[in-house]
């Protein structure tokens, strides 16, 4: 919880400066995610995970509904398995949407922190209605029953993203249930709990934004950008 309340000050670009420092060149940003509804402000959980995967995969559905379930305070991550996805857009092989108002409805009463769904989801009125932070790859019509189930909960989520490098085809960017998602209007980072600098990042974080709030007065007085950069960031 402190953890939370800590994130809480600070954005996306915040922890991914800091997690660049501490050798995540990605800076832990999950690409593609539109902000579809909710404040402005920045939301911080640690995720609840939902993995879902074709209605032909061989692992049975979870007859539990993921959403009765959801912890307050989360962050539901929604993924489909690796080989439904796209490095590329529109990311998905799924053009139904996997999640909806009415979830968001009952992550909103049970207290959860908002909802990123590497999909499609659809009902946007009603996310915006609700004030509730939702993020998404994009919207869609068709509820998810006729082609996905789930087939997972808090369990490690993949995510395929697409690389620099032309010889690769993709990068996969992990979630585990529990990791720290901070997420705005830019988009959404993930925090791995397990990263062994973990708390070297939080003390990391603070700094670099003091730092760089003294180059932006740097800036607006005249002074070039690299110099002052320069010199604010030199002990960091
Ligand atoms: O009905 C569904 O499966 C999804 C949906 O639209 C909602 O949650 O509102
Ligand atoms: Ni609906």
């Amino acid at each position: 919880m402190l953890v939370v309340k800590k994130l809480l000050q600070y954005t996306p670009c915040d922890v991914s400066d800091a997690l660049v420092k501490y050798g995540v060149s990605n800076g832990g940003y999950i690409p593609n995610l539109v902000k579809q509804s909710g404040p402005d402000s920045t939301v911080v959980g640690q995720a609840y995970t939902v993995l879902y995967a074709a209605k032909s995969d061989p692992r049975p559905a979870i007859k539990e509904s993921y959403i009765d379930i959801i912890p307050q305070g989360a962050v539901l991550v929604m993924a489909l398995a690796p080989e439904l996805q796209l490095p590329h857009a529109p990311y998905v092989r799924v053009n139904n949407a996997l999640y909806g108002g009415l979830m968001s409805t009952r992550a909103s009463y049970r207290g959860a922190a908002g909802s990123v769904i590497l999909g499609r989801i659809r009902d946007l009125d009603e996310h915006r209605e609700l004030k509730y932070p939702v993020w998404s790859y994009g919207v869609g019509s068709t509820a998810p029953g006729p082609v996905v189930k789930v087939v997972g909960i808090n369990v490690p989520v993949e995510i395929r993203v697409q690389l620099m490098e032309i010889d690769k085809d993709f990068e996969t960017i992990k979630v585990n249930a529990g990791d720290y998602i901070v997420a705005d209007k830019n988009g959404a980072v993930v925090l791995n709990q397990g990263h062994p600098k973990f708390h070297d990042i939080l003390e990391y974080i603070p700094k670099r934004v003091a730092a760089d709030t003294l180059v932006s007065e740097d800036i607006k007085k005249g002074k070039p950008a690299a110099e002052s950069q320069k010199q604010r960031r030199a002990n960091l």
